[in-house]
């Protein structure tokens, strides 16, 4: 389908009453509507608590009102909206359920094309997908897609388990595995700095990378998540997914062509070629961090065992710091470093290359190192690039300094991106499964993320709370990189010093 065809279908939103469905799925459905990128839909929420179509719809504007900050032609958009009180677990309502789509179906002459969107916890997928096929509901006359949140599984055996029984009714093309980093402008855009840039692809590669080192912080703690995140950690609620995911694009080959299939069995490949580790390696390779009181934006801010109102001796990490090795011709001795963390000092996604210095330095003056060529792609919340080259200072002098070459932050194409949720939602109507998981590559990061969560599921860290909040982490993890004589490289300090400059 082209990127400017406009899809037709019915969306059951299952989990319509949620946090998601209100702080995402309406808002980047109202933005869609509003720039006409819909031809027609209309939505089933479907939740349990009692309430009516009129209701449901005060819901969706007030989330489109505080999200999306606007109301423009909000009346008309929230009028494609319907609502079911249904509890999951009850086979009895699918048939009203079914009823109801085939009414909604021919009135907004849908052409039996219906996305089934799980907004739901991961234990009601198998119950939802299994009841949608015993009561008749993918029997369709257009397509049926199933749009599945993470996490998918809990490690690799649990994964398998839902997939296959998520297989028994939807065949691995109509199945849509959300992981939203894909939809992120920044993270769509890694293969398009690789693969059209002359000046980067021919020096991708253990020739002249030195390390590549990918952050994602954020200052935000557990919020209202602990029950959920207590059992998951930041290792499987980030690394497992979004983390492995931008690995695997930035490391994966030139695929042959942009179809789906090509694009994602190059990251397969690649996820194939990642080092596995043994029990003994894990804490040599990997650093776990969990977060002790501190201040954030100036206002004191609790324990994550406090927040999370969990057992005083939690030994869930909210902090992950690693590194990767990726075993190919390419790659070979080029360390991928990654770390996340909650409760961090800023709110910051971006991507450093550190390319190898040069085999001489001309320019070598007491005490003065050229500072390596650093290509930083900037995810969020600033969206762009920047490349630090040396240049010459001005004057009689041959001393050199570090300059860096915006090229695209602050551009005007970079204004208003639309949220990621946006582009997925669209992508999964218009069939263009590109920026969703496969699932050899969900398999393949659980087989890489299990032994880690085996051994720290085993080992207590007993250095727990290990790192204040408001603080770039735990110093472990400056000492990861330390033992191979790198930092991690502070962007966001160089680049205000050189304002201040
Ligand atoms: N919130 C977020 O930012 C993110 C969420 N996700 C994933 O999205 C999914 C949903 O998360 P979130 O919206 O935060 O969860 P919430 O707990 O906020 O919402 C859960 C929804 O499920 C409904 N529900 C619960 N039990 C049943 C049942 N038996 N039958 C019918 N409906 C039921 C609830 O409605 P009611 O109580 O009325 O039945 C509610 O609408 C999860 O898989 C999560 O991991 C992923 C990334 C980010
Ligand atoms: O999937 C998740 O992502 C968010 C971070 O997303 P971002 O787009 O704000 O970077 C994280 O807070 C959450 O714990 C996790 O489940």
């Amino acid at each position: 389908m082209s990127e400017n065809t406009k899809p037709t279908a019915l969306i059951m939103i299952f989990g319509a009453t949620g946090d998601l469905a209100k702080r995402k799925l309406f808002p980047s459905l109202y933005q869609l509507y509003t720039k006409n990128k819909l031809q027609n839909f209309a939505v089933i929420g479907i939740a349990r608590r009692p309430l009516t179509t009129e209701q449901f719809q005060e819901n969706v504007k007030d989330s489109v009102m505080t999200f999306a900050n606007v109301d423009y032609r909000i009346e008309a958009f929230i009028s494609h909206f319907h609502y079911h009180c249904h509890d999951v677990t009850s086979s009895q309502s699918y048939i009203e359920l079914k009823q109801l789509a085939s009414q909604i179906n021919n009135q907004y002459k849908l052409k039996g094309n219906c996305i089934f969107y799980l907004a739901m916890a991961p234990e009601f997928f198998g119950t939802i997908t299994n009841q949608l096929k015993t009561q008749g509901l993918t029997n369709v006359e257009g397509y049926k897609r199933l749009v599945i949140e993470k996490p998918f599984g809990t490690n690799f055996e649990t994964a398998k388990a839902l997939n296959e029984q998520i297989r028994t009714v939807f065949q691995e093309e109509e199945i849509y595995r959300i992981d939203h980093y894909l939809g992120k402008e920044m993270v769509q855009n890694i293969a398009v700095i690789r693969f059209s840039n002359a000046l980067f692809e021919p020096l991708w590669n253990n020739r002249y990378i030195s390390n590549i080192q990918i952050t994602s912080s954020e200052t935000l703690g557990v919020e209202e998540r602990g029950r959920y995140y207590e059992n998951s950690g930041a290792l499987r609620d980030m690394v497992q997914n979004h983390m492995m995911q931008m690995v695997a694009l930035l490391a994966m080959e030139p695929p042959i062509s942009l179809t789906p299939e090509e694009i994602r069995s190059e990251k397969v490949r690649l996820l194939r070629s990642l080092r596995p580790m043994s029990q003994e390696e894990v804490n040599t390779y990997f650093v776990r961090g969990q977060y002790a009181q501190g201040i954030i934006h100036g206002e004191t801010v609790p324990a994550y065992r406090e927040e999370a109102n969990v057992s005083i001796d939690s030994n869930t990490e909210t902090y992950v710091a690693g590194k990767l090795m990726i075993d190919n011709f390419r790659w070979f001795g080029v360390p991928f470093y990654i770390q996340t963390g909650k409760r961090m000092d800023r709110k910051s996604t971006k991507i450093v290359v550190q390319f190898k210095d040069m085999p001489m330095n001309l320019y070598y003056q007491a005490e003065h190192k050229l500072t390596p060529n650093l290509l930083v792609i900037h995810i969020q919340p600033k969206e762009g690039i920047t490349l630090l080259l040396n240049v010459k200072k001005s004057g009689t002098t041959t001393e050199t300094k570090s300059v860096r070459l915006q090229l695209a932050n602050e551009g005007t194409d970079y204004i208003n991106t639309p949220e990621a949720y946006e582009k997925l939602l669209l992508d999964s109507m218009r069939g263009d499964a590109t920026n969703f998981t496969h699932w050899d590559e969900v398999a393949l990061s659980w087989k890489f993320i299990d032994t880690i969560s085996e051994v720290w599921k085993k080992t207590n860290d007993e250095s727990f709370p290990n790192y204040p909040a408001g603080s770039p982490g735990p110093s472990a993890a400056d000492a990861l990189l330390a033992h191979d004589g790198h930092i991690w490289w502070p962007i966001e300090k160089i680049e205000q010093e050189d304002q201040e400059n």
